[in-house]
């Protein structure tokens, strides 16, 4: 089960710089209960925002990456046998809905159905969470919300939310920052110089023009600040974008030679 859970009552909120009104959104939905769907690219900030925005709000973050195995019961919880006993653990939902936290789902729409059917009494105004296994029926303490987010991009024609699953969250789209803005984010993620910066993120608005001709998907913040942080270490420029820009995003040898002849041109 790949579930972590961070509190972060009284740390500093990581650094994350807002693209538009997010911040203030996300602090609305907080504010009135309202579950919230961050829809967007794979590597474009929506984990750092929600980690961020924990942070500000003062509220513990439980994280769950969703996988196509992902169950209810790994999300509420299960009996497990302990020192010859048999004993209820919570899994990271129930514990977020108990203290008042925030749940974040990543990739909700790679869970599997049952999961879905567990979110909707949790994200309209009844607000519970019943726990067939236990008998229990939880009421959300004050401060939980409910946070997923996924990548409509091209591997998910096929996989999308239900509608009635969708149109009970608040939901923003993000993309890759500006070139500025994204500039500023490598800069302040890798401590690499302003010129190198520049020069990536000018890269990475090239490869990401080839999205969907020749590229499933552009590359993401994540992949420069990468290449970034391998050049601030001191590997030489071209390799790092290689190993950390080019071979992440493809397989196919023509495709990588044409990516090549790019950062040739980009690069001078
Ligand atoms: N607005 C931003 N402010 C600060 N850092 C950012 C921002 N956008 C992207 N980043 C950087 O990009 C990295 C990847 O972002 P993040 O992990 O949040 O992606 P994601 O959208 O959640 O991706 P996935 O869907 O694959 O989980 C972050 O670790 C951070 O370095």
């Amino acid at each position: 089960m790949n579930a972590h859970a961070e509190t972060r009552e009284g740390a500093d909120a990581p650094f994350y710089l807002p693209q538009r009104d997010e911040v203030a959104v996300f602090e609305a939905a907080a504010r009135n209960d309202l579950p919230v769907l961050l829809k967007g690219p794979t590597g474009c900030g929506k984990t750092r925002f929600v980690t961020h925005m924990a942070a500000r709000l003062g509220r513990p973050l439980y994280t769950v990456a969703c996988h196509d195995d992902l169950s209810a019961s790994d999300l509420i919880g299960r009996y497990l046998l302990k020192g010859g006993e048999t004993v209820w653990v919570d899994g990271p939902l129930t514990r977020a809905v108990r203290e008042g936290a925030i749940c974040y789902l990543d990739e909700v729409v790679e869970a599997r159905k049952d999961v879905t059917v567990v979110l909707h009494p949790l994200t309209d105004d009844r607000r519970i969470l019943p726990i067939d296994r236990t008998g229990e029926e939880l009421e959300a303490a004050p401060g939980f919300m409910l946070v997923a987010s996924y990548n409509p991009g091209y591997q998910n024609i096929l996989k999308t939310l239900k509608p009635s699953t969708r149109q009970r969250f608040v939901a923003m789209e993000f993309d890759f920052p500006p070139p500025e803005q994204e500039r500023a984010i490598v800069v302040q993620e890798s401590g690499i110089d302003e010129r190198r910066a520049a020069l990536l993120v000018r890269l990475a608005g090239k490869l990401r023009a080839l999205k969907g001709q020749d590229l499933e998907e552009g590359v993401s913040t994540r992949l420069v600040v990468y290449a970034a942080t391998l050049v601030a270490g001191g590997m030489d420029l071209n390799r790092a974008i290689s190993v950390a820009m080019i071979e992440p995003l493809t397989d196919d040898a023509d495709i990588k030679r044409g990516l090549a002849d790019l950062v040739v041109a980009v690069l001078g």
